[in-house]
């Protein structure tokens, strides 16, 4: 079966062209040991494009444990640059994911994606959760380059506060001119991943609300950078939320299954 591994902002996954719908898909431990870094591929996650009637195309996401996850953003710029390479569409696409339907364009080395609408956030002492397609806690501190991310971003994740499905947890600092700069512990990995679209997303939303950033949102993650535009409405909630940066292709290659 043919592959490749594309990469957005450093957050890396395996994706496979399934429009004859022959991959495995219960098969949980495969996923895992394709994504494993020493033993396989290595990847944060595996996806999907599958055919569908009403869309260019459908994406299926799995993360790098091998369980079928939730929204993924940079794995969804990812399909989008997998999808325009496969010749499917020329620069605007519409396809479908776990949360419904997606827009995306190809822009030179950029993916701008749409992002599901955001009802809104619930803040607690010390941070805010929200849900941007995945769930996720968005914490502000200093000091962001030398924090332990791994150890207190798996205390949170596993906090029976997010229980039983459990949360990603981004650890978010303030930098100047309308930026932020993001490390995220990703559910799924189970580690600090080098980027998280949905993740940057959330920290972007509540960068606004708390503290008075406005849309577009630059954020440096330790792959790169994205930008994040959105609408604030009236209500709290968010429309309009579009995921900007470079996707990329890295290799390709056959595996046999
Ligand atoms: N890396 C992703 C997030 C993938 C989903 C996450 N690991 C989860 O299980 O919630 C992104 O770019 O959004």
């Amino acid at each position: 079966m043919l592959f490749a591994k594309y990469q957005g902002t450093g957050n890396d996954f395996i994706l496979i062209d399934d429009r004859n719908n022959t991959f495995p898909t219960h098969n949980q431990s495969l996923v895992a040991q394709l994504c494993h870094r020493r033993f396989g591929i290595g990847a944060d996650g595996l996806i999907l494009l599958q055919s569908h009637s009403d869309y260019d195309f459908r994406m299926v996401y799995f993360n790098a444990d091998g369980a079928e996850g939730s929204m993924c953003g940079n794995g969804g710029r990812c399909i989008v640059r997998f999808a325009h390479d496969l010749g499917i569409f020329k620069t605007h696409t519409r396809f479908l994911a776990v949360d419904g339907e997606h827009l995306a364009e190809v822009d030179g080395e950029e993916v701008r994606l749409k992002m599901s609408d955001v009802p809104g956030m619930v803040h607690q002492t010390g941070y805010t959760f929200l849900n941007t397609g995945s769930p996720h806690v968005v914490k502000f501190l200093d000091g962001l380059s030398a924090y332990d991310v791994v150890n207190e971003g798996r205390q949170l994740r596993n906090d029976s506060a997010f229980a039983p499905g459990g949360t990603n947890v981004n650890f978010t600092e303030r930098v100047k001119e309308n930026g932020l700069f993001v490390r995220t512990y990703e559910r799924g990995v189970e580690d600090e991943t080098y980027s998280c679209g949905t993740g940057v997303t959330a920290a972007a939303l509540v960068a606004y609300q708390q503290h008075q950033l406005t849309s577009p949102i630059s954020i440096r993650t330790i792959g790169g950078n994205l930008r994040v535009a959105f609408m604030p409405q009236p209500d709290g909630s968010f429309t309009d939320i579009y995921l900007i940066g470079p996707a990329q292709r890295v290799f390709g290659g056959n595996i046999t299954l």
